[in-house]
């Protein structure tokens, strides 16, 4: 069976490896453990809080998004939904860090068991966010699963220490997408639609992201790719804070905990699933 060492020695020299799988009965640890805690522990909750957020781009004179605020608490999944043009890829775009808001605040805030803010607001690090955009397949660069899940992790710096911890938290990402059945050795181009998906989530799990925004996650697939994406976020956002942006409003109609409408003019309010 292949385990953490055969990713850890594929992650330091992956080029000569030959086909393995991946078979990990203890990748679901962290879900067990964060499971406890929220037993045994405390009631505490984060929550995503974006507060009058506008963003003019520079040497522009037009607010693309006008007073966007906002709360996601975690473990929940949010939708938002809008003409084209409206603005929402350029919100995702300031939650993800790609650019700075003009003014207003993207914070996360702890509460306590009395629904209270128990510590000051905390800004949201761009590191703690896993964006996955439309068609993400598009921009897969490598040749082999294992090469396309870990381009860009330290080839160079780190001791063996650090690629161990990384080739553990590969492993629960793989897991938690359901991809631990499949060849690392395997050319991403040829997985289907779905799977390639999933590909595209695993990458942005490998570090837990405090979270998870999917832009039109079901954008250009078959209706079984379709159904396999839905049946996966169905499972994740049992444990992470997922956002996601979609025209597809039937099939994710059950998922969704929140939903904003994005008006034209980037002015976010709350709404029903127009069904
Ligand atoms: N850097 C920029 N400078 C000026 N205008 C921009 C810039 N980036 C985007 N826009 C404009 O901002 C508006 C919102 O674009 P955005 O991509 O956020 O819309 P969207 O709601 O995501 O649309 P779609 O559903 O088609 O993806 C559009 O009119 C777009 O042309």
């Amino acid at each position: 069976m292949a385990n953490s060492s055969v990713i850890l020695s594929s992650f330091i020299c992956h080029k000569s490896l030959p086909q393995y799988t991946l078979n990990f009965a203890q990748s679901n640890s962290r879900l067990k453990l964060r499971l406890t805690q929220a037993v045994s522990i405390s009631c505490d909750y984060t929550c995503l809080e974006v507060k009058d957020v506008s963003y003019r781009p520079p040497g522009t004179q037009v607010n693309l998004l006008n007073r966007v605020s906002f709360s996601l608490p975690e473990r929940s999944f949010g939708l938002i939904f809008g003409q084209s043009g409206s603005g929402k890829t350029t919100l995702l775009q300031l939650l993800a860090g790609l650019n700075k808001p003009t003014s207003g605040s993207i914070n996360i805030q702890r509460y306590g068991n009395d629904g209270k803010p128990n510590q000051p607001p905390q800004l949201l690090p761009p590191e703690r966010v896993g964006i996955v955009f439309q068609f993400p397949e598009r921009y897969f660069v490598a040749d082999t699963v294992l090469d396309e899940v870990t381009f860009g992790w330290p080839r160079q710096r780190g001791g063996l220490q650090l690629k161990e911890q990384l080739a553990l938290k590969l492993q629960r990402a793989l897991s938690w997408v359901g991809l631990n059945g499949i060849s690392l050795d395997k050319d991403p181009h040829s997985l289907s639609g779905g799977y390639k998906r999933r590909l595209a989530l695993a990458i942005q799990l490998v570090q837990i992201p405090d979270l998870l925004i999917l832009d039109e996650p079901l954008a250009g697939l078959d209706w079984k790719a379709r159904a396999d994406v839905v049946r996966l976020l169905r499972h994740l956002k049992k444990e992470l804070n997922v956002l996601v942006v979609s025209h597809d409003l039937m099939e994710l109609a059950a998922l969704v905990d929140l939903c904003w409408r994005m008006e034209m003019g980037g002015v976010l309010r709350k709404a029903n699933i127009p069904l």
